[in-house]
C-alpha cells in the first residue's frame, strides 16, 4: 500500500487504470470505513482511499480544528482491508488558492435536514467530492448510507453531470448496542456513549409510529423529540421523510405504504450526532 500526499504522484500511480474504486474520507478510520474499503476491493481494480478533513463544509463554530488527524493508525487499519493507495493530501496541496468555484446543489435537496442545520455543508461537500473525482477519476466510488442525504445528493451530482462513475451506498456498520459507528463517538464521555444508543431507538420509535393512521406526521414526529429531550438531549430533527426526496410524506402516502426513511440528528452534550433508518 503506497501512501501518496500530492496530485501530481497520485495521477502517475494511477496512469492507465480504467477500474479504480475509490472511497472518499475524512480519517480516523473505524469499521464503517473499512467495510467500504473492503466493499471497494471487491470490484477488483486498484483502491484508493482519500483521507483529507475538508475546511469547506466546517462552520466557523464547528469541529473543524478539533477533528481527529489519525493519519498512521488509519493507514495501519487500511492495508489489510485491501486498499491499495491512501491519498492525504494538505491543505495547500488541493486548495492551492481560495476555492473559488464551487458545486451548489439544489436548495431542494441540499438545504433541508443537515443542510438546515449546517448552511453551505453540501456545498463543501459535493466541491471536494467534484474535485476529488476529476483528481482520482475513479469508475466506482463507495458512500456509507449513514449520510444518507450526503449519498443522495452525491448521487444528484454525478447523474446531473454525467460523471462517468458508479456510485454505490453501503449498508451502515453499527457497534453491537445499534449505535451506528462515527468518528464523532470518539467525542462521547463514558456515560454519553451508554446514552448514545437512544438516537437509533428513536428512529425506531419514529418507523413504528409511521404508518399509525390515528396520529398525524407531526404528532409522531414530536413524540420522538421529546422522548430524547427527556433523556437529556438536544434534537436538531427527528423526521420521517420520502426515500425519493427526503421531502415528508403525506398522510395518504404514509398510509399507502410509500418508501419512507427515519432521519434524525441530535446533539449529546459536545457531540452531534446523526442516523438513519430505512421503513
Ligand atoms: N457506520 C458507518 N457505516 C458505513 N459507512 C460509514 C459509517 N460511518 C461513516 N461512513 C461513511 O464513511 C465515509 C466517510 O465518512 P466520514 O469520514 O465523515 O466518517 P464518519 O464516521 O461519518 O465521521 P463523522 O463522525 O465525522 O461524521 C462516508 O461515506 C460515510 O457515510
Ligand atoms: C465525503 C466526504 C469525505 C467529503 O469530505 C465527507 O463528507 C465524509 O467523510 O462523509
Ligand atoms: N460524515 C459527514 C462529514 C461531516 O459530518 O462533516
Amino acid at each position: 500500500m503506497r501512501v501518496i500526499h500530492t496530485i501530481a504522484e497520485l495521477r502517475q500511480a494511477l496512469a492507465g487504470q480504467q477500474r479504480t474504486a475509490f472511497v472518499p474520507t475524512m480519517g480516523n478510520l473505524h469499521e464503517g470505513h473499512l467495510s467500504l474499503v473492503r466493499e471497494a476491493a471487491r470490484r477488483g481494480g486498484p483502491v484508493v482511499v482519500s483521507i483529507f478533513v475538508n475546511r469547506l463544509q466546517f462552520l466557523p463554530h464547528e469541529d473543524f480544528d478539533q477533528y481527529p488527524r489519525t493519519l498512521a493508525r488509519d493507514c495501519e487499519l487500511l492495508a489489510p482491508a485491501g486498499c491499495d493507495i491512501v491519498f492525504a493530501p494538505s491543505e495547500s496541496e488541493l486548495y492551492p488558492e481560495p476555492q473559488a468555484y464551487k458545486v451548489q446543489p439544489p436548495a431542494a435537496l441540499a438545504d433541508l435536514l443537515e443542510g438546515e442545520f449546517r448552511p453551505g455543508f453540501f456545498t463543501g461537500v459535493c466541491t471536494v467530492v467534484m474535485k476529488l473525482f476529476q483528481i482520482v477519476q475513479p469508475a466506482v466510488a463507495v458512500f456509507g448510507q449513514k449520510d444518507y442525504q450526503q449519498l443522495a445528493v452525491i448521487r444528484g451530482m454525478v447523474r446531473q453531470f454525467a460523471l462517468p462513475i458508479e456510485i454505490v451506498g453501503h449498508a451502515t456498520v453499527r457497534a453491537d448496542d445499534g449505535l451506528a459507528l462515527s468518528s464523532r463517538n470518539g467525542y462521547l464521555q463514558p456515560a454519553e456513549r451508554v446514552e448514545a444508543i437512544a438516537l437509533a431507538q428513536s428512529l425506531r420509535q419514529l418507523a413504528a409510529g409511521a404508518r399509525d393512521g390515528a396520529a398525524t406526521l407531526a404528532s409522531i414526529e414530536a413524540a420522538a423529540a421529546d422522548s430524547l429531550r427527556a433523556r437529556g438531549w438536544v434534537p436538531d430533527y427527528l423526521t420521517l421523510r420520502r426515500r425519493s426526496d427526503l421531502l415528508p410524506p403525506t398522510d395518504a402516502e404514509r398510509l399507502a405504504g410509500e418508501p419512507l426513511v427515519a432521519l434524525g440528528a441530535a446533539r449529546l452534550g459536545q457531540t452531534r450526532l446523526i442516523d438513519n433508518l430505512e421503513l
